[in-house]
């Protein structure tokens, strides 16, 4: 059975004449991977700054659905949705969010100090999420020490070490080369899998996409196509997709 984690309704964000998100409806399920692709100013990153309480549409409502019930992101404060964010979201997006004076294990451990945790115990914990990320070692040094490949790995590890209900990743595998960009997204996708979390991707990669238990495509603020993997092997994260997508919903734009 499947329950919604995120929910858009009826959600708008105008500029002027342009549509960055144009009276778009979404549901997302719990423990569902979301590609969300489409052409450059499509409103792909505006959507997801929406679905993550970090911006506030103009209009239409936001949901999360968390373990206590649905809360409204869109009525929430600047506060509430930092407190929403730090709770219940992680991130990883390509331009890394990290703190480049702190060392690796510093910008790991972080979130989980900001949460209340005590250091030894974030520390602790922040080093498993590095050793489990193939990051062995690599505590101690700053991120300009590191490989574009690592730092993302990084990102991962700070994203998920709080233990969030989504991950929302905006072209996490942006600036890598092919093969580095297959690791980290495996590694991304695997460690949302190993906890039942959501993962919620704006990407240009089809590689990426196709990664994904689900495709969401905009164009001037809607969706134009939906489609879900065929197979239902595939929703799971930790299963490579296999064959071609089933498109459980087409609208197209007029
Ligand atoms: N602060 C702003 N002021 C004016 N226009 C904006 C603003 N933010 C976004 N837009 C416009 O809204 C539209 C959607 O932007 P958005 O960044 O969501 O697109 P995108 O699909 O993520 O694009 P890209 O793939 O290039 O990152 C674009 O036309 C963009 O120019």
């Amino acid at each position: 059975m499947t329950h919604p984690q995120l929910q858009a309704v009826n959600l708008s964000q105008f500029y002027g004449p342009t549509a960055a998100l144009d009276h778009l409806d979404l549901i997302i399920h719990r423990g569902q991977s979301v590609a969300i692709m489409g052409p450059s100013g499509s409103g792909k990153t505006t959507l997801l700054h929406a679905l993550a309480g970090i911006d506030v549409p103009q209009d239409g409502e936001v949901y999360f659905h968390g373990a206590t019930g649905a809360e409204a992101v869109h009525v929430m404060s600047a506060e509430q949705r930092a407190e929403l964010r730090l709770k219940h979201f992680g991130f990883v997006f390509q331009a890394g969010l990290m703190l480049t004076e702190l060392t690796v294990v510093e910008n790991v451990a972080l979130p989980l100090m900001l949460s209340g945790v005590d250091r030894a115990s974030a520390y602790q914990t922040a080093s498993a999420w590095l050793n489990r990320l193939g990051l062995e070692g690599m505590g101690d040094r700053r991120l300009g020490q590191l490989s574009g490949g690592q730092a993302q790995r990084v990102a991962i590890a700070r994203a998920q070490v709080c233990g969030p209900e989504v991950i929302f990743a905006d072209e996490p595998t942006g600036a890598l080369d092919s093969v580095t960009s297959a690791e980290v997204l495996q590694a991304l996708l695997e460690s949302t899998a190993e906890r039942g979390a959501t993962l919620v991707v704006v990407t240009h990669d089809e590689h990426v996409a196709a990664r994904c238990a689900r495709t969401i495509r905009l164009r001037d603020g809607r969706i134009v196509a939906d489609s879900e993997a065929a197979d239902s092997e595939a929703a799971d994260l930790n299963v490579p997709r296999a064959g071609a997508a089933r498109t459980t919903s087409e609208r197209v734009a007029p």
